[in-house]
């Protein structure tokens, strides 16, 4: 750790940083790679601490000194704002960010997204210190291409679907189609806090993260998440693969996304972490725009990976279509595809992603198969002999 510089050749000094949501799937990853590889400390703030748990304990950690944790709910609890006084930047991640919220309890989607994080844009601006506020790139919505004829030329052209943090639109479909109630709320945290930068001075840095997926992304339901729960797309086909049960394709599992390693991800974000002034007043595209699939692509990808590490076969049918409304409700819509441009982080930060999507599948998968494989087992022959 020791004699490490910033981009511009300059020494690192360690700081106090306020991570809230540090018990999240992102926010494990984080709190890792700022235990093992830096000399900062972190004040995890969050209501849930089961992901960071071989981080806090035992005592006897190499970096037991470095981080605290605060069971915190940041709705109502009055300490936040000692916290972030007493750190030098702060780490927002706090959210709901699974699609199958968004339409089913949109209320608790915009107060997530929305006015939760409005005392920490506060707090950080009132008291000068720096924030790094996770958004997403479903600020981007749909695409323009999505509106042009499906045998128009012009789809080919990536000025039609490529998404840039300085030009692109923000397309949403309409208020009836709840879907929208979480991107929404994030573009409108965006714009407030690119307003506390502009009129009162905020350090700010805003990250839009491209479906970052890896080991400890959500849960598996019934194991360690609500048996009738619906994570994001990673956590609902490990839960079919380890079940034996056909992945579900949401509408012909057309609409495309590009995903990245986790790892790989955590990298930029501690680019940004310690090189303040090449992040400060930046929005931050992150994301694999080499890894794009479709829904369906990936579902068979995960199916071949999961025989390799599993040594399973796989089913007859490995998958199934299912609507929308069938599997999410009234109300769900969808991006139609999502490839970043990286242009801005390349310029600031010299950031680029690694790992392809057969060899970060290949590593998740292994985790799911380990970590889930034998308590799957378990839950499903108590069913049967219920
Ligand atoms: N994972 C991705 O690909 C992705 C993509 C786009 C955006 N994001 C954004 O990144 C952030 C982190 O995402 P993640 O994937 O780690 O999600 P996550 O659900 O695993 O983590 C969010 C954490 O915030 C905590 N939290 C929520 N409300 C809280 C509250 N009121 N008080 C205290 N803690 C609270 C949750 O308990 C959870 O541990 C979110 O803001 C999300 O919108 C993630
Ligand atoms: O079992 C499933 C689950 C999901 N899907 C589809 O897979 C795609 C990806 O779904 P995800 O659950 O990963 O979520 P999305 O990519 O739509 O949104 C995510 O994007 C970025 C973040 O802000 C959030 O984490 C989340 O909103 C969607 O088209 C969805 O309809 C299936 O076809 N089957």
């Amino acid at each position: 750790m020791a004699g490490r510089v910033d981009l511009d050749g300059n020494p690192i000094k360690p700081i106090t940083i306020c991570m809230i949501g540090a018990g999240g799937f992102i926010g494990s990853h984080l709190c890792e790679k700022l235990m093992s590889e830096t000399p900062h400390k972190v004040l995890a703030v969050d209501v849930y601490s089961d992901k960071i748990k071989h981080l806090l304990e035992p005592a006897t950690l190499a970096w037991a000194d470095r981080i605290q944790f605060h069971r915190i709910n940041i709705k109502n609890d009055s300490r936040l704002e000692g916290l972030i006084k007493m750190a030098d930047l702060t780490i927002n991640l706090a959210a709901i960010c699974t699609p199958a919220d968004y339409n089913t309890r949109p209320l608790d989607t915009i107060y997530s997204n929305f006015i939760d994080a409005l005392p920490v844009v506060k707090y950080c601006s009132e008291n000068g210190k720096r924030l790094i506020h996770f958004s997403t790139c479903e600020v981007y919505g749909k695409t323009i291409g999505a509106f042009l004829p499906k045998d128009s030329p012009l789809r080919q052209d990536p000025a039609y679907y490529v998404l840039k943090e300085d030009a692109s639109p923000c397309i949403f479909g309409p208020i009836e189609k709840q879907r929208w109630s979480y991107a929404c709320a994030k573009q409108l945290i965006e714009r407030l806090v690119y307003a506390e930068g502009a009129e009162n001075g905020l350090e700010f840095t805003i990250v839009r993260p491209f479906n970052w997926i890896g080991p400890r992304m959500d849960f598996i339901p019934g194991i360690d998440g609500p048996s009738e729960g619906v994570p994001r797309v990673l956590a609902c086909f490990s839960n079919n693969l380890l079940r034996r049960e056909p992945l579900k394709l949401v509408d012909g599992g057309e609409s495309q996304r590009t995903f990245i390693y986790i790892k790989d991800a955590i990298e930029a974000v501690l680019l940004m972490i310690e090189n303040p002034a090449r992040a400060n007043g930046h929005i931050f595209n992150v994301g694999n725009p080499n890894n794009e699939v479709t829904v369906r692509q990936l579902a068979e990808m995960m199916t071949q990976v999961y025989s390799k590490v599993s040594g399973e076969s796989s089913i007859e049918t490995p998958t199934i279509d299912v609507s929308s409304k069938e599997f999410y409700g009234e109300g769900y819509d969808d991006s139609d595809k999502r490839i970043p441009d990286m242009t801005i982080i390349n310029k600031q930060l010299g950031w680029n992603p690694k790992t392809s999507l057969w060899d970060l599948l290949e590593s998740t998968l292994t985790y799911q198969h380990r970590t889930y494989a034998e308590a799957v087992k378990q839950a499903m022959s108590k069913t049967t002999a219920n």
